[in-house]
């Protein structure tokens, strides 16, 4: 069953009602020009109410490595997510499983995954705007492609009407959602945080 990542927590309410939801993992944005932005204490405090069997993630865009790693700590992160241009070394140096993302513009986009060991590749759009977080699909062709190399997580623009055809087309480890389940930026809506999960999850109905 196809694991599902809700991001961009920003509050103890939408937190529980993702994990309630059926979420095999929450994000934190821990990158400052991000609507999602979430400070460590602020973090760590709905960190501290989850409960167990529910994975937590970091995310980091080209943040400096005792930084992602005291953060780490700090908080009881379970996973960092890296989503700028840090390179295969300062991945292989946190101290954390890292899922490193790739913004795909092409087949050209999947090159570098082979210089990366790490325990998942996270797909995401290409923007020239943002690093992530837009919205915007990519073609799920090179997430089929990129299956070749290691596990995917596949993101960028998913919302609860395209989760069941991304993941019956491109099967992929796992997803990953922030702006297609919000209600305005860093702030979910649970009915679309629940139709998303129950569609990854059970895309043909029974
Ligand atoms: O969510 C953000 O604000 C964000 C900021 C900077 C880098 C990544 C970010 N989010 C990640 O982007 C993808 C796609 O998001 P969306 O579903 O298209 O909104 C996803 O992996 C988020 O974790």
């Amino acid at each position: 069953m196809t694991k599902v990542k809700i991001c961009g927590i920003t509050s103890e309410q939408d937190a529980l009602m993702a994990v309630d939801a059926g979420a095999d993992a929450l994000g934190f944005v821990f990158f400052d020009k991000s609507p999602r932005f979430i400070g460590v204490e602020a973090a760590a405090r709905i960190i501290e109410k989850l409960p167990p069997f529910v994975q937590v993630v970091g995310l980091f865009v080209n943040e400096d490595l005792d930084v992602v790693n005291s953060t780490a700590d700090c908080c009881g992160l379970d996973i960092v997510q890296l989503h700028g241009e840090e390179s295969p070394e300062f991945c292989r140096l946190v101290r954390r499983r890292v899922m490193k993302a790739f913004r795909v513009r092409g087949p050209e986009s999947l090159t570098p995954l082979a210089d990366y060991r790490v325990a998942a590749y996270l797909l995401d759009a290409y923007s020239p705007h943002a690093y992530g977080g837009t919205g915007e699909v990519f073609d799920w062709e090179c997430a089929i492609a990129a299956k070749q190399q290691g596990r995917v997580v596949l993101a960028g623009g998913l919302t609860p009407e395209n989760i069941a055809a991304a993941v019956t087309r491109v099967q992929p480890y796992g997803v990953d959602v922030s702006s297609g389940v919000e209600a305005s930026p860093g702030k979910k809506d649970p009915d679309k945080v629940r139709r998303f999960i129950q569609l990854a999850k059970h895309p043909h109905p029974i």
